[in-house]
């Protein structure tokens, strides 16, 4: 069995308790034992990126962008090595891990160019005599906190502009997931990123996240994670003494609706590759199905059809989802199929473990799924999809709006005044016409609504460098 404990020990240097860091779908198999950081080592860390802040502002952002794009290209030399790791260490599938590696990488280049090309603006005075301009500049020590769902590319497309922008890091990511970061930092310590640039810490977050986000010399923090987790940070950062640049992007409980006029064989396989891939585990992920009275039974029998070719096993092997992440998820997942049978709605396929060595579980449908009940309504974030049915176009947009959240949505139609009335009426981040409601693509801005997120600033795009910089306007007289 693959051990990475010489990675581990390279890169994770905490004082703290053990971890054993364990791959889901195979419970005796450990990665590597883990030595997690304390508050005191925290602490140490963000001093040590307070040290180096200095002298990595004044790096000229072109010789910065080149270390990023280096990293880019070593982690592109790397890519099939990154996304075994990604597959031992989440489970997520290889086809799935190599799609992160490679938008990671691109990440890493997108911001290692856009660094030759952060500038201010010039701005006509009123005064013959004078000059207006801005110069961009970065915060300070940004601290970045990340989910395991995409253990390697959502840390990057928050750290690659933080660090193109000139800040120095503390990087805390999920407990779940650190060696994988720890292959990054290495990448990024070859490509030539100065010591004390980047901090990483591993320390279970409901121990040293307070530590971290109200600490006075940390001037940013962005994170990724649950509402839950998101809105503590939140109020947290608002009573420290320091105003605080807060970036949040939670929860999700995405829902793809069917309309009458959808082509119902692309509809089958939009929704069953948004509700499974990634074994549901993503915040884009489709989690209801709101479908048009007229075409019900059709698209019903479509969707039964497209699940059951559906495979599910090791991610190192040809299949299409692999295990759910770990037992606690596990069981989540198993109480809200327990709950859903309870609750009035109709399981109409899966919902049972598949026994093998790791954490498997069946992609699970409901029918006939209210929009009072917790499975409506709650993230799960596991294989579970609710279908629930619509009268009208109109019942179908309120029951799409009709949760707390507002990440991602998705029509699929021909009807384009359908189309339209849903990208106006619709509230979320993100919105698909005829693909699945999975699926980023990094040059493009995203960011959720309502409590899906702070609606503060998007990430990835050129807009992802805004949150890093801050602007100075200059009134230059003579
Ligand atoms: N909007 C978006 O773009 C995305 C949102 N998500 C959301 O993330 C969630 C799944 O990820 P998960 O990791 O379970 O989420 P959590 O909110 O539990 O954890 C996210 C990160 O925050 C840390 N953390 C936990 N408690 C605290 C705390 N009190 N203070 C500071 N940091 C803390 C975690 O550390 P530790 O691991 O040690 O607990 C982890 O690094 C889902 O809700 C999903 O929707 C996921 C991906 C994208
Ligand atoms: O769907 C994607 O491409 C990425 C979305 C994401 O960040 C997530 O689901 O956690």
């Amino acid at each position: 069995m693959k051990s990475y404990q010489e990675l581990a020990d390279k890169w994770i240097k905490g004082n703290g308790e053990e971890y054993l860091d364990i791959n889901p779908a195979d419970k005796d198999h450990v990665l590597a034992k883990i030595k997690l950081y304390t508050k005191d080592n925290v602490k140490e860390a963000i001093n040590r990126a307070v040290a180096k802040f200095e002298e990595w502002a004044k790096t000229p952002a072109p010789k910065r962008g080149s270390i990023l794009l280096k990293a880019g290209e070593l982690m592109e030399q790397e890519a099939q090595e990154f996304a075994l790791l990604m597959t031992l260490e989440e489970g997520k599938t290889l086809k799935d891990s190599i799609f992160e590696v490679m938008r990671s990488y691109n990440l890493l280049k997108f911001y290692g160019a856009l660094a030759f090309k952060i500038s201010g603006k010039t701005l006509p005075s009123a005064d013959p005599n004078t000059r207006i301009f801005t110069l961009k500049e970065p915060l300070g020590v940004v601290a970045l906190i990340t989910p395991w769902n995409f253990p390697l590319s959502i840390l990057v497309w928050k750290l690659a502009p933080a660090l193109t922008a000139g800040n120095t890091v503390l990087l805390k990511p999920a407990t779940k997931t650190p060696l994988l970061v720890a292959k990054l930092v290495e990448v990024l310590s070859k490509a030539g990123l100065p010591e004390g640039v980047v901090n990483l810490v591993v320390g279970k977050g409901s121990e040293v996240g307070d530590t971290i986000v109200t600490d006075d010399s940390v001037a940013a923090v962005s994170f990724t994670g649950s509402t839950e987790v998101g809105q503590r940070i939140y109020r947290l950062v608002g009573s420290k003494k320091r105003m605080t640049r807060i970036q949040l992007e939670l929860g999700g409980k995405n829902a793809l609706y069917i309309d009458k006029s959808a082509d119902l064989t692309l509809a089958a396989e939009l929704a069953v590759r948004g509700a499974f891939g990634l074994t549901g585990q993503s915040c884009t992920a489709t989690s209801r199905l709101i479908v048009h009275k007229d075409i019900y039974s059709q698209f019903k029998q479509r969707l039964l059809e497209r699940v059951k070719k559906w495979r599910v096993g090791l991610g190192t092997e040809d299949v299409d989802m692999g295990p759910v992440v770990d037992e606690f998820q596990f069981k989540k997942d198993l109480e809200y199929i327990e709950y859903g049978k309870n609750a009035g709605a109709k399981l109409i396929y899966g919902g049972n473990t598949i026994s093998r060595k790791g954490y498997f579980l069946e992609p699970t449908i409901f029918e006939g799924v209210t929009s009072e009940i917790r499975l409506f309504k709650e993230e799960i974030f596991g294989p579970i999809l609710s279908v629930t049915e619509a009268k009208d176009l109109d019942e179908a947009i309120r029951l799409v709006n009709a949760v707390d959240y507002g990440h991602t949505a998705g029509i699929v139609s021909t009807d384009i005044k359908a189309i339209n009335e849903f990208l106006a009426r619709v509230e979320a981040g993100v919105i698909k016409v005829n693909k699945p409601t999975v699926g980023l693509e990094l040059q493009a801005p995203f960011g959720g609504f309502k409590n899906s997120g702070a609606t503060t600033w998007k990430e990835m795009g050129e807009e992802a460098l805004e949150f890093y910089l801050k602007e100075k306007t200059v009134y230059e007289g003579w």
